[in-house]
């Protein structure tokens, strides 16, 4: 396999006036990857793209595209293409000429046009749309057509600035499949911008999560949900029960509670401050194994949702967590509490992460 990264930034910094919207970014984005920008509004998703398409030159560092330095170089003479958020096509045109515009415009022969852009409107499930005007289309299918008419130019690296962001939620989550389908079929490398975690983890191969001009952590969806680098990261990508207390003999005493067992820790010095976490969906309510940390806890709370009941448990005056658990069992439906009931719960020991 090729080792030379698609997409390499190399000290990347942005900076206006005096703040950086990017800071000394390193990247490196494997060809092929789907790989997600994930970060709050404002942590420099967009800028980072911006440099990466040519639209925004860094003050620092410099931009690698397979190998190749383009720090400074145009959009025009690099070889990715970019879906905005607006779609931006010309309602003049019918979809097909929409799509064509491109390679029209430079001098590509009329019968290629006519079969990339049929090739291209097939692979977007849009082939008979082809002599429609955009209007005529629903959000879906213009967020199609501007995917295909970024597609059709071949390029390298796709760049994509919250494409799905005016979609509502349902046909949102149905084109998080279609395009990450789309993308594995083309294999074209994708660079995602989204401040959704759900779609980040759903889409992605490799998700870097920033915050305020820098990343946070970078790796598979798995890595970021399961094995969150700090206390930023276990707090954007979903609930996560953050608590805070003292290191010591593998032990955290929490700050508002009880101690609890998270395993020796080389490199965490006794007394230092940390952060433990549990996701609610690791923390059981029965069924409980050996070896579990065993807590109590008072139900503040029940929140029905379909197929999964969150609780809102009181370890300790002023300390709540959120314990997810699937509505299987019906003897659980039945008895499901109420709220003010005393309960026991557990979780494994390896699923009480540690965060410096
Ligand atoms: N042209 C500009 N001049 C001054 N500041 C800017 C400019 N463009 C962006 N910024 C600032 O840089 C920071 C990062 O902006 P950026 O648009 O990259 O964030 P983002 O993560 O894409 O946010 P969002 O999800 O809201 O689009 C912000 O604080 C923004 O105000």
């Amino acid at each position: 396999m090729d080792a030379t990264p698609a997409v390499r930034l190399d000290g990347v910094s942005k900076q206006f006036a005096d703040s950086y919207a990017v800071h000394r970014l390193d990247l490196d984005i494997e060809a092929g990857h789907f790989y997600s920008l994930l970060g709050p509004s404002g942590c420099g998703k967009t800028t980072t793209l911006r440099m990466i398409g040519g639209f925004s030159d860094p003050t620092e560092g410099s931009v690698l595209l397979a190998g190749e330095d383009v720090t400074g170089l145009p959009p025009n003479r690099r070889n990715v293409n970019t879906v905005f958020q607006s779609y931006a096509l010309f309602d003049h045109l019918s979809i097909a000429d929409n799509v064509g515009f491109g390679l029209k415009r430079r001098g590509v022969a009329r019968a290629e046009i006519r079969q990339r852009v049929g090739e291209m409107l097939e692979l977007v499930q849009l082939a008979g749309f082809a002599d429609r005007r955009p209007r005529t289309l629903s959000g879906g299918q213009r967020q199609r057509v501007a995917l295909a008419r970024a597609l059709v130019n071949r390029p390298a690296v796709l760049l994509l600035d919250e494409p799905l962001a005016a979609l509502d939620l349902k046909l949102r989550r149905q084109m998080q499949v279609e395009l990450k389908q789309i993308q594995r079929e083309v294999g074209i490398t994708f660079v995602f911008v989204t401040h959704d975690q759900d779609e980040a983890l759903t889409m992605s191969d490799r998700i870097a999560v920033m915050n305020e001009g820098r990343i946070e952590q970078c790796g598979t969806p798995e890595d970021i949900y399961e094995h969150p680098a700090t206390r930023f990261v276990a707090s954007f990508m979903g609930t996560s029960n953050l608590m805070t207390g003292t290191y010591r003999d593998g032990e955290v005493a929490l700050e508002k509670g009880p101690a609890l067992p998270v395993g020796t820790r080389s490199d965490i010095a006794d007394g230092s401050a940390v952060s433990v976490s549990v996701r609610p969906e690791k923390i059981w309510l029965s069924d409980f194994e050996p070896g579990m940390s065993m807590l109590s806890g008072v139900i503040r709370e029940t929140v029905y949702s379909g197929p999964t009941t969150t609780y809102l448990i009181e370890l300790a005056p002023g300390l709540t967590l959120s314990v997810l658990e699937q509505n299987t069992a019906r003897a659980r439906m039945e008895d499901r509490w109420s709220g003010g009931e005393t309960v026991e719960f557990g979780w494994r020991p390896e699923h009480c992460l540690v965060l410096a």
